[in-house]
C-alpha cells in the first residue's frame, strides 16, 4: 500500500503539492487524475524517493522509499520513457537495470516478451517510437517482479492495439493482489481501466473514491427530450410547461433539450398535457469526462484562447463581406487548422494565459458536453460540491524539458 500523509512540496515560493493525504491499496487499479500543473509527477517522484517533500511523509508498506530493502524488487515505476540511454539496445538497457538489482538475465528476456519488444529487443533504443519506448519503460518497470506498481501517463503514444493492451495489464497486475497507481489524462481510458480514482487541482485533493462513486457524487442525472425538428414551435411549448412545473430546461446543439429537476414520468405528463408530441424522452447520467470537467473546471492552470489571427487577413475589398465560417472547415480564406482533438484542445496552450471564462471559440477549449449556451448560468457548475480551494498559481511550470507530446509542452 501507498500512503501519503500531509505531504506537501514547494519549489520556491511555487507550492507544486499541498497538504496531500491518500492511500493507494493492493488490488485495485487506483486513477490519478489532475489538470496540467496539478502536481501528479512531482507526488509520484515523492513516492519513490526522487524528491524530498517540504513536509508530510509518503511510505510504500510503511516505509520511504529510501529506506526499502532492494527497493527495485518491492516498487517499479514508469516515470518518464524517455529517461534510457538511446546508445543503448532495449535489452542492454533492461539488463543494466538488472544487474543493479541483483535480477537475473532471464527475466530481461521475459519481460521484453511481456511488452513485445522482443523481435526489437538488440535495436537501439534512440530509433524507437514513442509507443515503443513506453513499452521499454514498462518493461523497467516489471523487472523485479514488484508487489507495487507506479505509472505515469503510460498509454502516451500507444496506439488502439497498445492501450488496450496496457489496460489489460494493469487490470492483470491488480487481479494478482498488487498496487497499481496510474497517472492519466484520458478519462475515457481511466473509467475503463481503474476502479478507484484520486483526483488534485492544484496541488489539493479534490476527490479520493470508487469511479462509481465519483460519476455518482458528481454528475447530475438529467432527462434528455426531443420534440418533432419540423415544429419548433412544439419545442417552445414544451419549454415553457416543464418550466413552469419548476424543472430547468437548456437547448442542446442537436435541438434536444436537457432537463433537470422534474422526474421522467412528469416530464411525460407535462408534455402530454401541454399537447406536445415527444421523438425521445431518456435519462442519461453524465460520464466520467463531463463529472471530472466539472469538478476540475476552477483548478485548469492552462486554458486556449480564441485565435485572433491579428495581422494575417488581407483587406477586404471596398463593399466585401467577409467569409462566413462553415462549420467543422474552421474560416475560408485562413490557414487550415488542425482539427479539434476530442475533448481536447488543437493549439497549444501557453503558459500566463487569462484564467476566466472558457473560450466559445471554434478553435478554442470545446464546451463541456451538454454546456449551456453562452449567456446562460451553468447550473451544473453551481451544484459542484464545496471542496478546498486551491491556492492561487499565477506562475506557469518552467522546470520540465520540452515534450512536444504534451499540450503544455509545446510551448
Ligand atoms: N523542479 C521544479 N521546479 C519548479 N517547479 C516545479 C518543479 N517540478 C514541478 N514544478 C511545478 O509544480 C507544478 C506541478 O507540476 P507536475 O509536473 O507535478 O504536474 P503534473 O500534474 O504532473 O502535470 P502534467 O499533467 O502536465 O504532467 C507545476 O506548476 C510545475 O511547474
Amino acid at each position: 500500500m501507498i500512503e501519503a500523509v500531509g505531504l506537501t512540496k514547494r519549489y520556491g515560493d511555487k507550492t507544486a503539492v499541498y497538504n496531500l493525504s491518500f492511500q493507494v491499496r493492493p488490488g485495485t487499479v487506483t486513477g490519478f487524475l489532475g489538470p496540467n500543473g496539478s502536481g501528479k509527477s512531482t507526488t509520484m517522484r515523492m513516492i519513490l524517493g526522487l524528491d524530498n517533500p517540504t513536509s508530510g511523509q509518503v511510505t510504500i508498506g510503511g516505509h520511504p522509499y529510501r529506506k526499502l530493502q532492494n527497493a527495485a524488487r518491492q516498487v517499479g515505476a514508469l516515470l518518464d520513457a524517455k529517461a534510457v540511454h538511446g546508445g543503448r539496445s532495449a535489452r542492454s538497457h533492461l539488463l543494466c537495470l538488472a544487474q543493479l538489482s541483483g535480477i537475473p538475465a532471464r527475466r530481461v528476456d521475459e519481460v521484453l516478451g511481456v511488452v513485445g519488444l522482443q523481435d526489437v529487443a538488440k535495436k537501439r533504443s534512440k530509433g524507437f517510437s514513442l509507443g515503443m519506448g513506453q513499452r521499454l519503460g514498462i518493461a523497467a518497470a516489471l523487472l523485479g517482479d514488484p508487489q507495487v506498481l507506479l505509472f505515469d501517463e503510460p498509454v502516451n503514444g500507444l496506439d488502439p492495439e497498445g492501450i488496450l493492451w496496457v489496460r489489460n495489464l494493469m487490470k492483470s497486475l491488480a487481479a494478482e493482489g498488487r498496487t497499481v497507481f496510474v497517472s492519466s489524462h484520458l478519462m475515457s481510458e481511466m473509467a475503463l481501466t481503474a476502479e478507484h480514482l484520486i483526483v488534485i487541482g492544484r496541488g489539493q485533493l479534490l476527490s479520493d473514491m470508487s469511479v462509481k462513486d465519483f460519476i455518482a457524487q458528481n454528475s447530475a442525472g438529467f432527462a434528455r427530450v426531443r420534440t418533432p425538428d419540423t415544429e419548433p414551435q412544439q419545442r417552445e411549448k414544451l419549454t415553457a410547461a416543464l418550466t413552469e412545473a419548476g424543472g430547468q430546461v437548456l437547448p442542446e446543439a442537436d435541438g434536444g433539450l436537457r432537463v433537470t429537476g422534474l422526474p421522467l414520468p412528469r416530464i411525460s405528463d407535462l408534455a402530454h398535457g401541454a399537447d406536445v408530441r415527444l421523438w425521445e424522452l431518456s435519462p442519461h447520467q453524465a460520464s466520467l469526462e463531463e463529472a471530472y470537467m466539472r469538478m476540475t473546471q476552477g483548478a485548469v492552470d492552462y486554458r486556449s484562447t480564441i485565435d485572433q489571427k491579428e495581422g494575417l487577413m488581407q483587406p477586404l475589398p471596398p463593399g466585401a463581406q467577409p467569409p462566413a465560417p462553415v462549420p467543422g472547415q474552421g474560416q475560408p480564406g485562413w490557414y487550415a487548422p488542425p482539427p479539434p482533438q476530442q475533448g481536447g484542445q488543437p493549439f497549444a496552450m501557453p503558459p500566463g494565459m487569462p484564467q476566466g471564462q472558457p473560450p466559445a471559440g471554434p478553435y478554442g477549449a470545446p464546451p463541456a458536453p451538454g454546456a449551456p449556451a453562452p449567456g446562460q448560468p451553468n447550473p451544473y457548475a453551481t451544484e459542484a460540491p464545496a471542496g478546498p480551494q486551491p491556492p492561487a498559481q499565477p506562475s506557469a511550470p518552467a522546470h520540465a524539458p520540452a515534450d512536444p507530446n504534451k499540450p503544455e509542452d509545446a510551448r
